[in-house]
């Protein structure tokens, strides 16, 4: 059956003050995160007016993906949902059935594997499926794309935004280039994968990315580090967190970073909170020259990574990938990818 539509599945956020609160009880529900920590994150939200950039973000990445697709010869439409927030997937997916498609593609906007990253999304097409199905008696068959974290336009597009950030400091060249994704619990990333392969796809891929990126722009070296760490204190992250690792550095005689965070592919209040304003700050206090470059989806070849991934899913064009890791990431209407694939950890009880 033919594909005919598109659906851009990502985590959603708050649009104005009263929507923060509510927005966070949806993300952390049953997932054992102290309130201490959600009043914090509460905080940041509303230094920006309670309302994030992701949604307005995704709204553009929508509108240029329906143009380049057009351009492209497929002209479908794209659709709108989100994990935790409006327009949240349950109802663009009934909209979605009452418009009479029969079977899309889904963007999920993260690149790499892992419960959070991968596996959450397949768990969020099947219970939009379900919502639509109880509302309309029906709902189309939704295929998930595959992880790019290793496409070469993913990759471009992340060195890109390295060079640009690296011409704003003086050290230039030779700031150290230090690469930031979300953290995750180290029992997340210990079942992240299809079992048998030993785990760890989430920091194994992001490991990769960085590494790719490094090599494009020509860096000596360069660190993957942790941001954005939630969850109840007693349990064990992925470490060290950005703030700390800057002490490091500067402990080793580091006087200038450039701060890439490939784990994700907007620039959203994670990003603008715990690198722009935090780490940039702590830097400031260290006397380091820090620059943020941007992430992946500022790029117009984002899109047209896009673009290149639904030609592979529809009519088997080649894969591009820099990586030897093989393709995953796809499934249909929830299916994993692998079964038994990044398994979620037991929480705490709240
Ligand atoms: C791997 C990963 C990605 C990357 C993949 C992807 O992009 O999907 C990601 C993205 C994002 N995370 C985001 C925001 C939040 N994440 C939280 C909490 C958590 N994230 C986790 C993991 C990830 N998160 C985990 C394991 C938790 C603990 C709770 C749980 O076990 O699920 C919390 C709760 C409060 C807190 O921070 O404690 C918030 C507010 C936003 C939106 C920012 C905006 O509004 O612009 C985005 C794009
Ligand atoms: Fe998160």
């Amino acid at each position: 059956m033919p594909y005919d539509a598109v659906l851009v599945l990502s985590f959603g956020g708050p649009e104005g003050p009263d929507e923060v609160r509510p927005f966070l009880e949806n993300v952390t529900r049953g997932r054992g995160v102290p309130p201490e920590r959600l009043d914090a994150v509460e905080e940041h939200y509303q230094h920006f007016g309670g309302v994030s950039p992701i949604n307005e973000l995704n709204r553009r990445l929508v509108a240029d993906l329906s143009r380049a697709l057009r351009e492209s010869g497929r002209d479908l439409p794209v659709y709108f949902g989100n994990r935790n927030w409006h327009p949240l997937a349950e109802d663009t997916v009934e909209g979605m059935a009452r418009d009479g498609v029969r079977r899309a593609l889904v963007f999920a906007t993260s690149a790499y594997g892992g419960y959070s990253a991968c596996r959450q999304y397949h768990e969020d097409i099947a219970r939009a499926r379900e919502a639509a199905i109880a509302r309309t008696g029906s709902a189309p068959d939704l295929v998930k794309l595959r992880h790019f974290y290793d496409h070469p336009l993913f990759v471009a597009s992340v060195a890109d935004g390295v060079r640009a950030a690296r011409e704003t400091l003086d050290a230039g060249h030779d700031a150290r280039l230090v690469f930031t994704a979300h953290s995750i619990p180290e029992s997340a990333d210990r079942t992240a994968g299809p079992p048998g392969e030993g785990g760890h796809r989430y920091s194994r891929q992001m490991s990769e990315a960085a590494a790719l990126v490094a090599v494009a722009v020509d860096a000596p070296d360069h660190d993957l580090v942790w941001q954005s760490r939630s969850g109840p204190p007693q349990i064990p992250w992925l470490e060290p967190d950005i703030v700390d690792h800057l002490d490091d550095l500067h402990d080793r005689g580091v006087g200038a970073v450039v701060v890439s965070p490939v784990g994700f592919v907007s620039d959203h209040l994670e990003v603008v909170w715990d690198l722009d304003n935090e780490a940039a700050e702590h830097a400031g206090k260290l006397g380091m020259g820090f620059a943020r470059a941007a992430s992946a989806g500022s790029d117009p070849r984002f899109v047209e990574m896009v673009v290149e991934l639904i030609a592979e899913q529809v009519d088997g064009a080649p894969v591009r990938a820099l990586g030897a890791a093989p393709r995953a990431g796809v499934g249909c209407n929830g299916e994993l990818c692998h079964a038994g694939c990044c398994e979620p950890t037991k929480r705490p009880p709240r």
